[in-house]
């Protein structure tokens, strides 16, 4: 890899991730290469079990791989000890997951106020101001049982940006959504990326929301192909 790549974005070289052991072992990723420019949305399709999770995973820090390097920025995750892992995927990554995974108890703007109470953060992003950005601002006072899932998924993707990560990792953001709610969110996810030059990768089944993304990615039996749609 060239310095050049390895100072933006997310770069993932030649990597592989295999699960299991002897017969049993299973090629989740196999040498994949990848790399996800600051301000681009790129989606990865694929049916179920061929290495999306595996992906984010790996992507994300949370699973080393068996082999190949995981860049975000010029980090190295690959060969971080686990604390600077923890230290790394809170300062550089956010997650988004299918159903937003707030907690019951908090409110709205309480939600986006967390990531910040968890350690030091350099420069959060001011929780007000970003509820307004996702359209939120009418809700801050709101607990999640009393949220559309339309709305839950906005604050979920409000308080992943709340660090100002430089790689956002989406799983299946609208699974419990309707059409119409899964345009608006998908669209939020592409302003975002846009406007704050995050690097974000977004699994998902749903093909009608490809359209706003900037590149999409095919994952079959573990490798990245490109997406014949
Ligand atoms: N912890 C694990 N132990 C053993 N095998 C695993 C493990 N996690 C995943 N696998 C296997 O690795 C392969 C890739 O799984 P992965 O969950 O990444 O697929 P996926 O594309 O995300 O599927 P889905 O769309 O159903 O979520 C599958 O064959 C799966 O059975």
């Amino acid at each position: 890899m060239t310095a050049a790549t390895a100072t933006a974005g997310l770069n993932l070289a030649g990597v592989t991730l295999l699960h299991g052991d002897g017969d049993d072992t299973v090629t989740a990723l196999d040498d994949v290469s990848l790399t996800v420019q600051p301000g681009e949305l790129l989606a990865v399709v694929g049916p179920s079990g061929a290495g999306k999770s595996s992906l984010l995973a790996v992507a994300g820090g949370l699973i080393r791989p068996t082999s190949g390097t995981v860049h975000v920025g010029d980090a190295d995750l690959t060969n971080a000890s686990q604390r600077d892992l923890a230290r790394l995927r809170r300062a550089r990554i956010g997650f988004v997951f299918q159903s937003g995974n707030l907690l019951p108890a908090l409110t709205a703007l309480d939600q986006l106020r967390l990531p910040l109470q968890l350690g030091p953060v350099e420069k959060p992003r001011d929780p007000r101001e970003l509820l307004d950005e996702v359209g939120m601002s009418h809700r801050a006072d709101r607990r999640p049982g009393h949220l559309s899932g339309g709305e839950r998924q906005r604050i979920g993707i409000a308080r992943a940006l709340m660090t100002r990560p430089q790689l956002l990792l989406v799983d299946e953001p609208t699974a419990a959504l309707d059409r119409a709610r899964s345009q608006e969110v998908v669209a939020l996810l592409a302003r975002e990326s846009h406007q704050h030059g995050v690097a974000t990768v977004m699994v998902t089944h749903d093909h009608d929301v490809l359209h706003h993304c900037d590149r999409v990615l095919q994952m079959t039996d573990g490798r990245l192909e490109e997406h014949v749609g």
